[in-house]
């Protein structure tokens, strides 16, 4: 399933160790649920990788794990080609896997800007560096106007946002985004894509992107995997994957089994 053009690790020094984050045959069951099977994924620097499929197909639990906050059952997790699986979520942030959730995490009670900057003090920015760090983000996704707003009551498009905002303050090299653009509207969704866009090709960022949105994965990634019931279904380019008869079966499956009153899987 992995992609034989993927770049290798290739260790750079600014602004941290780049490379690939992969999970590498990893399974994981809850209690009955086999939520990953065998699941082989790479997300190169300087890509958009997206992840689709449907409900309870396991994504969510794929980010969880390569991202720190879960550990598989079997398989691994490697950063640049070094086996990262039992090592802890901040362990992981600070090596450069940052991702966002599907809802929340967003610090009510502080500013736009001291969201983001928040981000950028956890990975030992001096205060100064925090706030011009912070300052380039919010500029970067359209925010800057909302700088000095509290975040208690945000418009949904600008929390999403700032939930990616955040993340980017802590420089990763690998941004893991769990439905990031969900409820967005048609003007946000396109400005979201040419942020995401601008942060791989001017930071060299390694882009996980999973949404249901499927106008937003097809125009937005550069490869595109499919999940469903916990294992790989296929990986491609967009054209590719567009074209491949699994893509529709998959979630054809999941339907089918929606409608015969099976879980969602
Ligand atoms: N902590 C848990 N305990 C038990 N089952 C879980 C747990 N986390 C996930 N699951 C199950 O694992 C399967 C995969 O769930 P997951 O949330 O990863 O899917 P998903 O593809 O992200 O779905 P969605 O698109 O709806 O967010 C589901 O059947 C889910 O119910």
């Amino acid at each position: 399933m992995t992609d034989s053009s993927t770049p290798q690790g290739s260790p750079s020094s600014q602004p941290g160790p780049s490379g690939t984050l992969a999970a590498e045959g990893v399974t994981r069951h809850f209690a009955g649920v086999k939520a990953l099977s065998d699941v082989h994924l790479e997300v190169p620097a300087g890509r958009i990788t997206g992840l689709i499929g449907p409900n309870g197909a396991g994504k969510s639990t794929l980010v969880n794990i390569l991202s720190g906050y879960d550990r598989p059952d079997e398989g691994r997790v490697l950063l640049g080609g070094v086996d990262r699986t039992r090592e802890r979520s901040y362990r992981r942030t600070r090596r450069g896997v940052a991702r966002t959730f599907q809802h929340g995490h967003i610090f009510k009670e502080q500013t736009i800007l001291e969201n983001v900057q928040l981000g950028a003090l956890g990975v030992g920015r001096s205060s100064r560096a925090a706030r011009r760090e912070a300052i380039e983000i919010l500029d970067r996704f359209d925010l800057l106007e909302h700088a000095g707003e509290s975040a208690a009551h945000l418009p949904h498009g600008v929390e999403r946002r700032l939930g990616v905002a955040r993340a980017l303050a802590t420089r990763p090299t690998h941004l893991l985004l769990d439905e990031p653009a969900a409820g967005l509207n048609d003007g946000e969704m396109e400005l979201f894509k040419s942020a995401i866009r601008s942060v791989v090709d001017d930071l060299d960022v390694g882009v996980l992107l999973i949404d249901h949105n499927m106008r937003l994965i097809f125009g937005a990634c550069d490869h595109i995997h499919v999940l469903a019931a916990g294992a790989n279904v296929v990986d491609g380019p967009p054209e590719t994957v567009r074209a491949d008869p699994r893509l529709a079966e998959s979630y054809l499956g999941s339907m089918a089994a929606t409608i015969a009153g099976g879980d969602d899987a």
